[in-house]
């Protein structure tokens, strides 16, 4: 078993929203980044790993095994979110000392040592705490009770740039330990840019990809073309398109296959924003008739 969580069809229906069978796999020792606009979906998906919202479909599988105990979910899931995840009139020495009655496997020294790291005071209330901060011990009380899967929905977003440096460099250091995994949400796409293994794209409640980001750069790219050679490029070749000016930006699946194909074009990588912007905006202005999708 090389994957530590495998999601299949994963479905979720609110009014209008349909989180439409979401399938993806997080290989043990990796990270994988989760994007998409707002409203994509992402929380949802997070939601319903966790058996935080009740799915309509769909498994969720952790170490092969089908994931539906919130005892399991609580000693090997380590869950931060953008919000308070504790009571605000603790403290973080008393948070500490809650965690390590509650968590089997909690790591003291490694609390201590995130704490001072983080540059948090030990005997203030949470409530007088900065939001950053209150990430920061989230995330600390998080790693230290040494979950094997660490999902964090937007968790780093509140943080300055050196700080969120500083975190990245840590959930780096966490995966390298045998067998353990990373699912970040994250709008800040450089973040994942430096640190994911793997990305997972979901827009409109479906996933668009969930691919090794080395496979993304080296497999996707963007035609720079005037009108001509637009009118030329095969319809089956564009995954999303944008005009600008005159020139028009044609997102491929296949960077090397355009270049051969398409000998006249510029064709250039991508950078993960890049890529999702063309899906989200692309089809966003449609009626304007400046962008346009084919998928
Ligand atoms: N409890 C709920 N009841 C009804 N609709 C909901 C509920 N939770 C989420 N939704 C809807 O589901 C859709 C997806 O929301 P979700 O929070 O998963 O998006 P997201 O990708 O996490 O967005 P963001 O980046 O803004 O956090 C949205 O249209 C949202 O309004």
């Amino acid at each position: 078993m090389d994957e530590i969580l495998q999601i299949k069809d994963l479905t979720k229906k609110y009014g209008d929203f349909k989180l439409d069978q979401v399938s993806f796999s997080i290989p043990k020792g990796s990270i994988m980044g989760l994007i998409g606009e707002n409203g994509a979906g992402k929380s949802t998906t997070i939601n319903a790993i966790l058996g935080l919202i009740k799915k309509d479909k769909g498994t969720v599988r952790f170490w092969g095994k089908e994931l539906d105990s919130t005892i399991q979910i609580k000693e090997n899931i380590g869950v931060v979110f953008d919000g308070i995840n504790f009571y605000e009139t603790l403290t973080p020495e008393k948070v500490g000392k809650i965690c390590a009655a509650a968590y089997k496997q909690w790591d003291n020294p490694t609390y201590q040592n995130l704490l001072e790291r983080f540059s948090i005071p030990q005997i203030k209330e949470i409530k007088t705490l900065s939001k950053g901060m209150k990430m920061k011990l989230s995330i600390a009380a998080a790693l230290s009770h040494r979950p094997k899967l660490l999902i964090l929905d937007e968790a780093t977003s509140g943080l300055d740039p050196v700080m969120r440096d500083d975190i990245l460099e840590i959930f780096a250091g966490f995966v390298k330990e045998e067998g353990r995994s990373i699912l970040m949400s994250s709008h800040i796409t450089t973040d994942l840019e430096k640190v994911a293994d793997y990305i997972t794209f979901i827009h409109r409640g479906r996933v668009i990809f969930s691919k090794r980001k080395s496979d993304l750069y080296n497999g996707y790219g963007v035609i720079r073309c005037e009108s001509g050679l637009f009118e030329k490029v095969d319809k089956a070749d564009i995954l999303a398109c944008r005009k600008d000016g005159t020139r028009w930006n044609i997102l491929v699946g296949d960077k090397e296959k355009a270049k051969r194909k398409y000998k006249n074009a510029m064709v250039d990588t991508i950078s993960i924003e890049d890529m999702l912007l063309m899906y989200v905006k692309g089809e966003q202005s449609n009626e304007e008739s400046h962008f346009k999708r084919f998928i």
